[in-house]
């Protein structure tokens, strides 16, 4: 069993919920063994949006990393991700940041993810459950590159908000 950490995130509709529903979805085929803090994030590289909500989960497959690709497709779609979907809101969005030490780079699948380590909505939750995680290929931790990583990406923990207090960007409803 290989260990992996994915990254998940949302920004449209009930994003919390589509995080719950794609660990529920994912758990078909991999064990989750860990989950991050949910944290709130501004758009990074793409056009003005929503804020993101950002988790990283640890988990255990035996899935090799061409079929984990393919089942964290399936479920992107049916979770109902449009096919297009670049710089358009996300439903939900499952990258796969790390496969034990394994490194790939096909033209359908890099690992480590290519932006991992420019990313605070990525760095900051895979730090909460993997500090000491040696960066494949380096002699690097996570949290040494954590340190890295320029200031000034907006992120802030979700999970600490009351609940009543959470936005519900739910723009598939029209709020009359
Ligand atoms: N480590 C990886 N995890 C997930 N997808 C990957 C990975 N490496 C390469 N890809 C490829 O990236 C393609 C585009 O994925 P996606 O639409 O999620 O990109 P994006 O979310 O717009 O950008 P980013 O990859 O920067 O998060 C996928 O079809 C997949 O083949
Ligand atoms: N804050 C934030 N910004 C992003 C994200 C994301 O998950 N969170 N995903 C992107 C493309 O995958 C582009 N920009």
């Amino acid at each position: 069993m290989e260990i992996i950490y994915l990254g998940l995130g949302s920004n449209t509709g009930t994003r919390e919920q589509y995080l719950k529903d794609a660990q529920t979805r994912l758990s078909e085929k991999i064990v989750i063994t860990s989950c991050s803090t949910i944290y709130e994030t501004e758009p990074l590289n793409c056009l003005p949006q929503t804020n993101f909500l950002n988790m990283v989960i640890e988990a255990r497959t035996e899935l090799s990393p061409p079929d984990l690709l393919a089942f964290t497709q399936k479920v992107e779609k049916e979770m109902g991700r449009s096919q297009n979907s670049h710089n358009q809101p996300r439903l939900i969005d499952i990258d796969i940041l790390l496969y034990g030490q394994k490194r790939l780079n096909t033209p359908t699948l890099t690992i480590p993810h290519p932006h991992l380590t420019e990313r605070a909505f990525v760095m900051l939750p895979l730090v909460e459950l993997a500090a000491d995680f040696i960066y494949p290929g380096s002699r690097s931790s996570l949290s040494d590159l954590l340190e890295e990583l320029p200031p000034g990406q907006s992120i802030r923990p979700f999970s600490y908000l009351p609940e009543d207090s959470r936005d519900d960007y739910d723009d598939d409803e029209e709020n009359e």
